[in-house]
């Protein structure tokens, strides 16, 4: 495989990896990892712990070197072009070792120096996002202010791909809506956003597509806005009076509703896509308490070809071309 994008498929992508293996002595980690990112877009690459997610992103920063497969970056080959490459990266590590006593300016003024230099008022201007305190010592941060020097300091030069590992982890949910705003930002200014995740619902608003790694593999890759369209949630509402015969049967006739069961003034059942019919019908009566949870996010990816829609193995809904 090339770095550069065939003819009639348009630009190159930001990130090409195919048949990557890894193994750390007798452990293989990465079985196969075929991945395309494309320019421009934000990308989500799910798993459990220990999935391999880690592993493939040190890859791509030429931090670990790979056994076999073909990895580019921005048109650049890793092992060979890393110095290059890493000046056109924002990155934030899974696990940041900060251990100076220096304050966070002087340490995010040293990586600006690396990177040709960064107005000080850009960096301010992050740190007053994520409410960050330059002055105290990074030694003593809790794990929370360090992920935000990790993101300034990933986000501060602007460059033309970010690859965030876990970026929301140990952040507060306020924060967490500051950071998709910074990702939303980066994507309109033409930035890539690859960024990786155990849970779904930290890049189900920002990602424009999704694969999910599974010991070693990719076994999914998906459109956000499909997954959105066809998310399954289960939904519980509490009525003010109790459910008549009948009323099980109303709601189980709305078209994307399913499992309906409903005992004393209780009813729980599945919704796929919008709980607009739902909600109108159960409008009807008098509602106390009304809650949703999404499904974990396998089953998520998966309800749709369990359906019967694609074939096992590996599958792509997004059109096959990364
Ligand atoms: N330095 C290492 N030495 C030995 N095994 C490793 C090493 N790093 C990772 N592994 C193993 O490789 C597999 C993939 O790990 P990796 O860290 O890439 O997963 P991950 O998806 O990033 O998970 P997490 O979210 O827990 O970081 C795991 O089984 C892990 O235990």
């Amino acid at each position: 495989m090339t770095a550069v994008g065939r003819a009639g498929v348009g630009p190159s992508p930001a990130i090409e990896i195919s048949g990557l293996t890894k193994s750390y002595g007798r452990h293989r980690a990465l079985g196969g990892v075929d991945l395309r990112v494309r320019e421009g877009e934000v990308f989500g690459f799910l798993g459990p712990n220990g999935a391999g997610k880690t592993t493939t992103i040190r890859v791509l920063l030429d931090h670990i070197r790979r056994d076999a497969g073909e990895v580019s970056v921005l048109g650049r080959d890793p092992r060979t072009d890393g110095v290059a490459l890493r000046r056109e990266v924002g990155y934030l590590p899974g696990e940041l070792s900060m251990t100076s006593r220096r304050p966070a300016r002087d340490m995010l003024a040293f990586y600006a120096r690396l990177r040709g230099g960064v107005p000080r008022a850009h960096i301010d201007e992050l740190a007053a996002r994520l409410d960050l305190d330059l002055k105290r010592p990074v030694r003593g941060l809790s794990k929370g202010n360090k992920q935000k020097v990790g993101l300034v300091q990933a986000f501060m030069h602007r460059p033309r791909l970010l690859i965030l590992d876990e970026p929301t982890s140990g952040l507060d949910p306020l924060l967490q809506q500051e950071f998709l705003a910074m990702v939303r930002e980066a994507r309109e200014a033409g930035t890539t956003v690859f960024m990786s995740s155990h849970v779904l619902s930290e890049v189900h608003d920002a990602a424009d597509r999704a694969a999910i790694i599974r010991d070693g593999r990719i076994v999914a890759t998906e459109d956000m806005d499909a997954l959105r369209a066809r998310a399954v949630h289960e939904f519980s509402i509490r009525f003010a009076e109790p459910l008549g015969p009948g009323d099980a049967a109303e709601f189980s006739a709305l078209d994307n509703v399913r499992e309906v069961r409903a005992d004393g003034d209780q009813l729980t059942c599945r919704v796929e896509g919008s709980p607009d019919a739902l909600v109108k019908l159960a409008a009807r009566r008098t509602v106390l308490l009304l809650s949703a949870v999404e499904p974990d996010l396998e089953e998520l990816f998966f309800t749709h070809y369990n359906n019967g829609a694609q074939d096992a193995g590996t599958r792509d809904a997004s059109g096959g071309e990364g």
